[in-house]
């Protein structure tokens, strides 16, 4: 049973999950939970389901099977995403605004925490400089910055990072892993996926195997 005390419950506690297109099965059913202070490598190869599995979390894919809680208390689709920042393959900016400008209207859309400047999100992501600078200027690496930069500012406890690293030259990819270790420093949590040939954050983590269809279980870490 998922737990129903809030004040013990995990981030998110995900039982017999399953997603399929087209009465295909693409990942499922899953059952696996992530505390707060705690990071699950989602890991498989190309195609397994890894990014179909944070969209089917972060709401952004109709036809999902199974239960989904959040801090101990059932959540739909649609009732998710103001306790979950989801980072993807595309990062979701607006070509023709500025970097400030698409943090401030990324915020608008998804919330921030207030604690945060927009400028200190910046330099933070090694972007100071570029407040002005036009998203579609911006190279890849950068706009992955741009988009931690996001990321940094939301209120989100439960962080859904799906290939966190790609574009990252070394210095972003320990950026990466120092933004995860804080964020679960401080109570939050992530899902991560990878193939495994990156690096993976040096935090408290455990990993759930996607082998495409049927039944995975996180392992121990
Ligand atoms: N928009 C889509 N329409 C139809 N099928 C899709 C779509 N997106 C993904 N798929 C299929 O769903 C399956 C899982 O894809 P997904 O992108 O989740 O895999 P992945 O593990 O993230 O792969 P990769 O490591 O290559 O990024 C694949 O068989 C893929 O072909």
């Amino acid at each position: 049973m998922p737990h129903t005390s809030a004040a013990a419950a995990p981030l998110i506690d995900v039982r017999g999950l399953g997603f399929a297109r087209n009465d295909r099965p693409v990942f499922g059913p899953l059952d696996f939970s992530v505390e707060a202070g705690e990071a699950m490598l989602v890991q498989g190869g190309n195609g397994a389901g890894k990014t179909t599995l944070l969209r089917v979390l972060a709401g952004l894919l109709d036809g999902e099977r199974g239960e989904v809680w959040i801090s101990g208390t059932p959540a739909g689709p649609s009732s998710r995403a103001a306790h979950l920042a989801y980072l993807g393959h595309l990062p979701g900016l607006k070509a023709d605004l500025g970097a400030l400008e698409n943090l401030q209207y990324l915020c608008g859309l998804l919330g921030r925490r207030p604690s945060i400047g927009y400028a200190d999100a910046l330099a933070i992501v090694g972007l100071a400089g570029y407040e002005d600078a036009l998203a579609r200027t911006l190279s890849a690496g950068q706009r992955k910055r741009l988009s931690l930069a996001r990321l940094w500012l939301s209120p989100a406890p439960l962080w859904l990072l799906d290939e966190p690293y790609a574009n990252l030259d070394l210095p972003g990819i320990e950026l990466v892993n120092r933004m995860v270790r804080a964020h679960l420093d401080a109570g939050g949590g992530a899902l991560v996926t990878t193939h495994g040939a990156y690096a993976a954050p040096p935090v408290r983590t455990r990993l759930l195997l996607l082998d495409g269809a049927g039944p995975a279980q996180p392992e121990g870490a």
